[in-house]
């Protein structure tokens, strides 16, 4: 399933967030969202996945989702949303619960999940004996027991340190790399967009519109740490991105 924004525009009472967003999302691929503080990024996920509803424009849903999706539009959130007293298995299985999937079903989408996000040794631990990158592994696995046509990520790795994004980053490729997920992903760091992103749209400074859609050809798991292709592109990103910044930054100041 593919989503199209067409000409998407929100306001938050006086304040103009977004204008005139059109941008497809193609099955199969990972968008990133980059701009400067308090462009609309958060804002436009959340329009994107369906948890507000646009001033102006439409989200669009092009073809059907995955026939076993129990939810096409999933979100993975910074701070990991585990339920303490829950174990990683039993984090996992409450959404299964809530579309009433339960027994052999449930234990088989439980298993290949834990495969796939490398959990497996750790299905019985509870959330505070994980490590923040071990959490956001385990809400990724939630967020993949579902079969989602989309994984909406807002800052999926922002609340850990550099070296366990690295790895996280290194797990995300491998994810993707061994079966394709579609994927919306905002981040503020221009390093994680070009690694992870086949498409990366540039937003400006609120009212958020698109400067730039930025698509990187290089295959995932060929893209590596200080790579200078990659570089490259960082750093034109940052030139488009840069006084936005600054601009936003100052506008920030004299609230
Ligand atoms: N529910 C809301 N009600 C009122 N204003 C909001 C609401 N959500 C967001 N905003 C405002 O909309 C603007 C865009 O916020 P949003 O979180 O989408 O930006 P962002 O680009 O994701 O920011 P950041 O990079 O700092 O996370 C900000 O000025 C924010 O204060």
């Amino acid at each position: 399933m593919d989503i199209r924004l067409d000409a998407i525009s929100h306001s938050y009472g006086d304040t103009e967030v977004l204008r005139d967003i059109s941008l497809d999302i193609p099955a199969g691929r990972i968008v990133c969202l980059v701009g400067p503080s308090g462009c609309g990024k958060s804002t436009l996920l959340r329009l994107t996945g369906g948890l507000e509803r646009p001033d102006a424009g439409r989200v669009l849903q092009l073809g059907t989702p995955p026939a076993n999706s129990l939810n096409p539009l999933t979100f993975v959130f910074q701070d990991f949303a585990l339920l303490p007293w829950r174990s990683v298995r039993g984090n996992i299985s409450l959404v299964l619960e809530d579309h009433g999937i339960r027994g052999r079903d449930a234990d088989a989408i439980i298993s290949d999940v834990l495969a796939r996000t490398k959990l497996s040794d750790f299905a019985d631990a509870l959330p505070r004996q994980l490590s923040g990158g071990m959490k956001q592994r385990v809400a990724i696995a939630r967020a993949l027991a579902v079969n989602p046509a989309v994984m909406l990520m807002d800052e999926p790795l922002s609340a850990l340190d550099s070296q366990t994004r690295e790895l996280l980053m290194d797990d995300l490729v491998a994810l993707w790399t061994r079966q394709p997920f579609t994927s919306v992903y905002v981040t503020h760091n221009l390093a994680e967009a070009v690694r992870l992103g086949h498409k990366i749209v540039v937003l400006s400074r609120r009212p958020g519109q698109i400067c730039e859609v930025v698509d990187i050809d290089k295959p995932l798991d060929q893209r590596g740490y200080a790579d200078p292709d990659l570089e490259t592109v960082q750093k034109h990103l940052w030139t488009l991105m840069r006084d936005e910044a600054r601009a936003a930054d100052a506008e920030l100041l004299n609230v």
